[in-house]
């Protein structure tokens, strides 16, 4: 399925927040999202999702979404939002329970994605014995458990350590490459970004204007840490972005 991004325009009250915004993304891509801090990208992906209408644009979804698809769109929230008192296979059994699939249906689901996930190990394993690498795997289980059509991640990493972001950006490779996936990734770490998207979308200071969007040549599964292009990339990102952030960061001292 892809997503059609049509002149969005939202404002909370007296604040402009993203201004014009259009883009595309299309089946089987991951676009990441970046832009300095404030500028609109959260936002602009609880638009996509369908959590809040914007004032003016609109989103369509066009084409099919996969066979056996529950939910069109899934999240990923950075702080993972779990069920403490459900085990890693209750959490993500949930969404299922609630589409009355369950037994032998449900676990034959739910073990495919355990595994796909590294997870099958922990199934039984209550959140709070979890690392935050393996939380955040929970949720990312829990978000391909619906076979979504696109998957909306909102700074899934950032609540991680170097080594364990790391870890994890392997991991969504892998997934990618077994069975692609369509993904919005709002990150403000621009490494991430090129280390994931098929194209970054940059955002300039609030409201979020679309100032560039730039494609990643580099297949998926060939990008390692310091690859000179993607860092060469990284240091064209910043340069586009290095005069909003600054901006923003002079606003939100000033407030
Ligand atoms: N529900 C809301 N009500 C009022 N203002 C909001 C609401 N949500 C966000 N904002 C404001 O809208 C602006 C954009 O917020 P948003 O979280 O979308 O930006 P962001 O680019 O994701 O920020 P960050 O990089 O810091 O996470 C901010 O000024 C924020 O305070």
């Amino acid at each position: 399925m892809e997503l059609n991004v049509q002149s969005l325009t939202h404002r909370y009250g007296d604040v402009p927040v993203l201004q014009d915004v259009s883009l595309t993304i299309a089946s089987g891509e991951i676009l990441c999202i970046v832009g300095p801090s404030g500028c609109g990208k959260s936002t602009l992906l609880r638009l996509i999702g369908g959590l809040e209408r914007p004032d003016v644009g609109r989103i369509l979804q066009r084409g099919d979404a996969p066979e056996g698809c529950l939910n069109p769109l899934t999240y990923v929230f950075q702080d993972f939002a779990l069920l403490p008192w459900r085990t890693v296979a209750g959490n993500v059994s949930l969404v299922l329970e609630d589409h009355g699939i369950r037994g032998g249906a449900a676990d034959a689901i739910i073990n495919d994605v355990l595994d796909r996930t590294k997870l099958r190990d922990f199934r039984a394993a209550l959140p709070r014995q979890l690392s935050g690498g393996m939380k955040q795997r929970v949720a990312i289980a829990r978000a391909l458990v619906v076979d979504p059509a696109v998957m909306l991640l909102d700074e899934p990493l950032s609540a991680l350590d170097a080594q364990t972001r790391d870890l994890l950006m392997e991991d969504l490779v892998a997934l990618w490459s077994r069975q692609p996936f369509t993904a919005v990734y709002v990150t403000h770490n621009l490494a991430e970004a090129v280390r994931l998207g098929h194209r970054i979308a940059v955002l300039s200071r609030r409201p979020g204007q679309l100032r560039e969007v730039l494609d990643v040549d580099v297949p998926l599964a060939e990008r390692r840490p310091g690859d000179p292009r993607l860092e060469a990339l990284q240091a064209q990102l910043w340069q586009v972005m290095k005069d909003e952030a600054a901006a923003a960061d002079q606003e939100l001292l000033h407030v």
